[in-house]
């Protein structure tokens, strides 16, 4: 039988995003890494519309912008669950930690190279 729970309302709905907007804000009011990719997400953004570059050019640069942004939302998140999971020293977690942040490290190299391809051309 359906529980209460399961029922699909509008508020619990409302509620999910509330709960998504506050990981956000803890995201960028707390993080510092956080600061830093916002940072470079407006230098990104105030170039492309100096530059005026394209529509496909705008769509490639806000999906880069993005994935960093989700890279490092998720290795925030997995830094604070090793630490409650074991605040100790542990290999695995050291594995675990080490991975999350190489995701970072790929979604950032994938910028950079989104960045110079539609940049540098019009630059130089
Ligand atoms: N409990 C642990 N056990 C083993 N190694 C750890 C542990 N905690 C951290 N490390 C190692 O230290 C590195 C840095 O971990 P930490 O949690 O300090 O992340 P950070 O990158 O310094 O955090 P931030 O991104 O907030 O600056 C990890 O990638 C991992 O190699």
């Amino acid at each position: 039988m359906e529980n209460e729970k399961d029922k699909f309302t509008i508020a619990a709905r409302l509620k999910s995003f509330k709960y998504a907007f506050n990981g956000l804000k803890h995201f960028f009011v707390v993080e510092h890494n956080a600061r830093i990719h916002l940072v470079a997400a407006a230098f990104a953004i105030g170039l492309s519309f100096y530059l005026n570059i394209s529509s496909l050019e705008w769509i490639a640069i806000l999906a880069v912008i993005v994935v960093v942004f989700v890279a490092e939302i998720f290795n925030s998140c997995m830094e604070k669950l090793s630490d409650v999971v074991s605040p100790e020293v542990n290999p695995q977690i050291k594995i675990v930690k080490d991975m999350a942040a190489a995701a970072v490290l790929m979604a950032a190299i994938l910028a950079l190279a989104v960045g110079a391809i539609i940049f540098l051309p019009k630059l130089f």
